[in-house]
């Protein structure tokens, strides 16, 4: 990639690696990155006062990827992982090279994992997501023997971003919307929104015990850490604790993130720049 920036030069300063989601579905992969990628300092955003990006279209999901990116290079990253499906499948390709830094995507590493391990599969996820196709595309491309079934869980995102994993009505949502699933007889499930690896004490009870499961998070990451090897990016120092930032409530996120982190984390509140072209106008 030629941006016009010396990525060499770079790792001679320590630089954090941005990730972003609307919520706290980020969470699921910043795990990841703690579990791989020890050394690298984090940077998290999560657009929470606009999520659920799911019931967004494709130009706002755009306009929003954009600013976050504008955002996060003023921070001085030196790579952005999108920690959300969404905008992976929506916006990666038309902002690949107008950063001066890498920029990370799910779909492809995960059609990778699942193309890998299954013939069946399942993809849960957003609407956005879904009516994309991207996963379909990206696993036949792969394979075109696999047979592909994605289907849109919109009423997940209220459910782990109000905090209603444990509700009953959680579980009587997920059996509806795995069903079809259950009927296609999948062999693999792939978590399609990063919100939804919050929810497997929810799922794997209602799926057969042989079933397959695919975090596109795993094979992200270890994409991420072979491309700071390749451009010397890589921290050889300790990282420093997750910097979080949020669009909407500082203290909403802290409340919310502290069941997954074991920790409470430090939040701040960002506006995010306005860049020209907006599509609300
Ligand atoms: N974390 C989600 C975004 C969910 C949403 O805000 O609808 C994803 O990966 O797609």
């Amino acid at each position: 990639m030629n941006n016009g920036l010396d990525h060499r030069l770079l790792a001679t300063r320590p630089a954090p690696i941005g990730i972003f989601d609307s919520g706290v579905g980020g969470l699921t992969v910043l795990r990841e990155i703690y579990r791989q990628l020890p050394n690298e300092s984090v940077l998290y955003f999560g657009d929470t006062a606009r999520l659920p990006y799911g019931s967004r279209s494709p130009e706002e999901i755009l306009y929003f990827v954009r600013q976050i990116l504008t955002w996060m290079a003023e921070q001085g990253v030196k790579m952005v992982i999108m920690a959300c499906n969404t905008s992976s499948a929506l916006a990666l390709d038309p902002v690949q090279g107008e950063f001066p830094f890498p920029v990370l995507g799910l779909i492809r590493p995960g059609a990778q994992a699942a193309a890998l391990q299954g013939r069946r599969i399942g993809v849960i996820a957003t609407q956005a997501t879904v009516t994309s196709r991207a996963y379909t595309h990206a696993i036949q491309e792969i394979n075109p023997t696999c047979q592909v079934w994605e289907v849109g869980c919109p009423n997940f995102v209220p459910i782990v971003e109000q905090n209603q994993i444990k509700d009953v009505q959680a579980q009587r949502v997920a059996a509806t919307y795995l069903q079809p699933l259950i009927a296609a007889n999948i062999d693999t499930l792939v978590y399609g929104c990063t919100h939804y690896p919050h929810l497997a004490p929810v799922l794997k009870p209602i799926l057969p015990a042989t079933m397959q499961y695919v975090d596109p998070a795993i094979s992200m990451v270890a994409a991420a850490a072979k491309e700071l090897d390749a451009l010397g990016l890589r921290s050889s120092t300790p990282a420093w604790s997750t910097e979080f930032y949020v669009s909407g409530s500082a203290p909403e996120f802290k409340r919310l993130a502290v069941q997954w982190l074991g920790h409470q984390p430090t939040v701040r509140q960002v506006r995010l720049p306005e860049l020209v072209a907006n599509p609300k106008g």
